[in-house]
C-alpha cells in the first residue's frame, strides 16, 4: 500500500499552483491512485496537491502581514490586475485584455515581476494563530462563540518559503468558493490573460470533484438498494392488503403477471404525470434563484406548487363530480405502484443517457465515476428541459402531490369497504396530518433548494424512483392499511395523537424556518438573541435556539411527527409503523451524511458546534 506522508484533519502548507507561495491549508483526503491530496485553503478554495507541493508547518518561519501591501509597487499591482488565487475577491476592477499582451522582454520581466508581487499580495488572508477549522488544534473551548453579527475578517499572515521564481506547470483541479465565484465570464477573462503571464493558473479547471468515497454501501450497496427497494414496495402493499399483515405470516403469493399489468393504469399515470408537469410550467408564482452552483451561476425555480395543489385538488373534485370512480386507484394500488415504478426507471435510463453529453461541471458531487453507482445516485446536478428543472419538479410534485390524492382515495375506499357513512377518526386524523405535511412542505417549497438531494445528488434513480414511487406508495400505508384494517380511536388517545402531532410540527418548522431565515440574512434582527460560531468559509452556525439543542432538531420534529402518523393506527400490526422505522434509518443515515459534508466544509468550527451541542437528533440519546 503506498504510504502517505500527511493525515486527513493536519493543518500544512501548501503550494500556491504556480507560484512559490506556501499557505496553510488543511489536508481533507488523499487518493491512493493518483497519490493527489485534497486540501482546503482558509478562503474554501479545495485544490488536489501532489505530496511534493506539502510542506509540514513548522518549516517555515512566520512573519506579519502588516507591510504586505504598504509599497506602492504592490498598491499599483494590486488595482490594476486580479490573480487567481485563494485570497482573490471576486468582485473588482477589470483589466483590459491589451494589457498582457506584451512581447517586449523587458515588459515581460515586469510583468513577471508584477505576478510574483501580485500573488505575494493577494493570497488568501490567513489568521496568525492556527487553521481556526483544524480538528487537529482543537482545544476543545468556542473561541468565537458571539451573539449574532456579521462575520469578521482573518487578520493576514504571509509566509515565503523562497524567493526564486520556480513555477510549476501543474493540472489541477480547482474549486473555487462557491459564494465567491462571480461568474464564468470572469473567469474566462482571467484565463486569457494568466495563460501569458509565467504561471500556468490557465490550466485551472473549474469542475466538480468526483467522490472515491461511496455512500449507500458503494456500488454493491447501490444495487442492493436498486433492486430491493422495489422488492420492498411490491411486500409492503401485498402483505397491507391482507387481513392478517403480521410479521410472521409468509408474504402472499405473487399475482400472474397479466394481472400486473393494466394498459388503462398506465395511461392515467402518465396523464397524472404530465398534468402535474403542465402545473408546473403555468406563468404564476414567483421566481427564485437557487444556490450557487460550481462555476458561480444560480439556477432561476418557479414556486408554483400551491397553486398546482389547488388545481390538482380542483380536478380530483370535478372528477368525483362527474362520476370518475376514484376507488379504482385503491382497487388496482399495486399496478398503480408497478406503473410508477415503471416509469422511474425509464427515467432513471432517460437521465443516465442524457448525462453522458453533459459538461463536468454540470454533474453532481456525488457521482463517483462508476456506471452502476451513478446510475443510482444520478450524474447530472440539474438536469433541465429548457427552464423545466426535472429533480426540482418530482421532488414536490406527482409524489407529494399523490400522495395526499392516493390518502384521500383509500378515505373513501374505507367508506365503501366498511359501509359506513363518515371516516373513521384514525383515517381522518392520519388524511389530515399527512395533508397538513404536503401544505407545509410546498408553502415552504423555496426551503428546498437548500437541500441536500438539490444541492449534493444527482437525479438518478434514487431520487426518481424515491420521488416517484416511494414517496406516494410507502408513505400512503396506514391509509392503505385503515381501509382494511378499523381501528377505534378514543377521543382522549386522539387528543394525545394531535398533541404529540402538534408539538413534533412546531419543532419541525420552527427549526427548518429558524435556520432558513438565518442562512437568508444572519444580520437578520430578529435573530440577533442567538449565539453564532464563525467558520472561515465566511457562513456561521448557530448554537442557541433549535439548533443549540440538538444538531438536527428538524429531524426530531419530523421523527415525532412520523409517530403520530402512525399511532392512530392502533398497535395490533407492525406494518403502520413501517414509516416511522424506515424514517428513522433514513434520518439517522441522512443526519451521518450531512455530518460528513460539514465537517469537510466547516473543519474546526464544526467541531466547536458538537462540542457545544453533543447530540445529533434525539436529546440525552443519540
Ligand atoms: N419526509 C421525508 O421523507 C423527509 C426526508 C428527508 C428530509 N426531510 C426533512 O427535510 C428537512 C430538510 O432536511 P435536510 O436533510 O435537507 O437538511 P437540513 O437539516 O435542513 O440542513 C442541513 C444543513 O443545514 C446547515 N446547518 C447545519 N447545522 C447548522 C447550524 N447549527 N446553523 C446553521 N446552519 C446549519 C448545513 O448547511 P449549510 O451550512 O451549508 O447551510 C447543513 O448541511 C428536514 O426537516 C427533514 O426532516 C423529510
Ligand atoms: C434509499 C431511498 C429509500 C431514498 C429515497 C429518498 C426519498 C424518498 C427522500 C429523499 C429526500 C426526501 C425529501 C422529502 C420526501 C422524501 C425524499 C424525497 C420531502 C419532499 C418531504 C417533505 C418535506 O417537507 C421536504 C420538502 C423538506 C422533503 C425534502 C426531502
Amino acid at each position: 500500500m503506498p504510504s502517505r506522508k500527511f493525515a486527513e484533519g493536519e493543518v500544512v502548507r501548501g503550494r500556491w499552483p504556480g507560484s512559490s507561495l506556501y499557505y496553510e491549508v488543511e489536508i481533507l483526503s488523499h487518493d491512493n491512485k493518483s497519490q493527489l491530496y485534497t486540501v482546503k485553503y482558509k478562503d474554501g478554495t479545495e485544490l488536489e496537491l501532489k505530496e511534493n507541493d506539502i510542506k509540514p508547518l513548522k518549516s517555515f518561519k512566520q512573519r506579519k502581514s502588516g507591510s504586505i501591501s504598504s509599497s506602492p509597487s504592490r498598491r499599483r499591482s494590486r488595482s490594476r490586475s486580479r490573480s487567481r488565487s485563494p485570497g482573490r475577491a471576486p468582485k473588482g476592477s477589470r483589466r483590459s485584455a491589451s494589457a498582457s499582451h506584451q512581447a517586449d522582454p523587458k515588459e515581460k520581466e515586469k510583468e513577471k515581476e508584477m505576478r510574483r508581487e501580485i500573488l505575494q499580495v493577494k493570497l488568501t488572508p490567513l489568521v496568525l494563530k492556527p487553521f481556526e477549522n483544524s480538528v487537529s488544534v482543537y482545544n476543545g473551548e468556542p473561541e468565537h462563540t458571539e451573539k449574532n453579527a456579521t462575520p469578521y475578517k482573518n487578520k493576514q499572515e504571509r509566509v515565503i518559503l523562497s524567493t526564486e521564481d520556480s513555477y510549476i506547470a501543474t493540472q489541477y483541479s480547482l474549486r473555487p468558493r462557491r459564494e465567491e465565484v462571480k461568474a464564468k465570464e470572469i473567469e474566462s477573462e482571467e484565463q486569457n490573460r494568466v495563460t501569458k503571464g509565467p504561471a500556468p493558473l490557465g490550466s485551472f479547471q473549474v469542475t466538480t470533484p468526483q467522490r472515491k468515497d461511496l455512500e449507500f454501501g458503494g456500488v454493491p450497496g447501490a444495487l442492493l438498494l436498486m433492486l430491493g427497494l422495489p422488492a420492498c414496495v411490491v411486500l409492503l402493499l401485498l402483505q397491507c392488503g391482507r387481513d392478517d399483515p403480521g410479521l410472521l405470516q409468509l408474504p402472499p403469493p405473487l399475482p400472474a403477471l397479466h394481472e400486473l399489468w393494466e394498459t388503462r393504469v398506465c395511461g392515467l399515470y402518465l396523464l397524472w404525470f404530465f398534468l402535474q408537469a403542465l402545473f408546473y410550467l403555468l406563468p404564476v408564482g414567483k421566481v427564485v434563484e437557487g444556490t450557487p452552483l460550481v462555476d458561480g451561476r444560480r439556477l432561476k425555480y418557479r414556486l408554483n406548487g400551491l397553486y398546482a395543489f389547488i388545481l390538482t385538488s380542483a380536478a380530483v373534485g370535478a372528477a368525483a363530480f362527474w362520476g370518475a370512480e376514484l376507488c379504482y386507484l385503491h382497487t388496482h394500488f399495486l399496478q398503480f405502484a408497478l406503473a410508477a415504478t415503471g416509469f422511474s426507471v425509464v427515467l432513471s435510463v432517460y437521465l443516465c443517457v442524457r448525462s453522458l453529453k453533459a459538461p463536468r461541471h454540470e454533474l453532481s458531487p456525488a457521482s463517483s465515476g462508476n456506471a452502476v453507482y451513478d446510475f443510482f445516485i444520478g450524474r447530472e446536478l440539474n438536469p433541465r428541459l429548457g427552464a423545466f428543472d426535472l429533480k426540482f419538479f418530482c421532488e414536490l410534485r406527482p409524489g407529494l402531490i399523490g400522495w395526499v390524492v392516493i390518502n384521500l382515495v383509500m378515505l373513501l375506499a374505507e367508506m365503501k369497504i366498511q359501509e359506513r357513512s363518515a371516516p373513521s377518526l384514525a383515517m381522518i386524523l392520519v388524511n389530515s396530518f399527512q395533508l397538513f405535511y404536503v401544505v407545509d412542505a410546498l408553502w415552504n417549497e423555496e426551503a428546498l433548494l437548500t437541500t441536500m438531494d438539490i444541492t449534493h445528488d444527482g437525479f438518478g434513480f434514487m431520487l426518481a424512483f424515491g420521488d416517484l414511487v416511494w414517496v406516494p406508495f410507502t408513505y400512503s400505508l396506514q391509509a392503505f392499511y385503515l381501509v382494511s384494517h378499523p381501528h377505534d380511536l378514543s377521543w382522549p388517545l386522539a387528543s394525545v395523537i394531535i398533541a404529540l402531532k402538534l408539538c413534533g410540527y412546531v419543532i419541525f418548522r420552527c427549526a427548518n424556518s429558524q435556520k432558513n431565515a438565518f442562512r437568508k440574512n444572519p444580520t437578520d434582527p430578529k435573530l440577533a438573541h442567538l449565539k453564532t460560531i464563525h467558520t472561515s468559509t465566511g457562513k456561521s452556525l448557530l448554537v442557541s435556539g433549535w439548533w443549540g439543542f440538538v444538531r438536527h432538531p428538524n429531524y426530531l420534529g419530523d421523527l415525532i411527527m412520523a409517530l403520530a402518523w402512525s399511532l392512530p393506527c392502533g398497535f395490533n400490526h407492525l406494518l403502520p409503523y413501517f414509516y416511522v422505522i424506515y424514517f428513522t434509518a433514513l434520518l439517522i443515515h441522512r443526519e451521518a451524511r450531512d455530518e460528513h459534508q460539514c465537517r469537510r466544509k466547516y473543519g474546526l468550527a464544526w467541531e466547536k458546534y458538537c462540542q457545544r451541542v453533543p447530540y445529533r437528533i434525539f436529546p440525552y440519546v443519540y
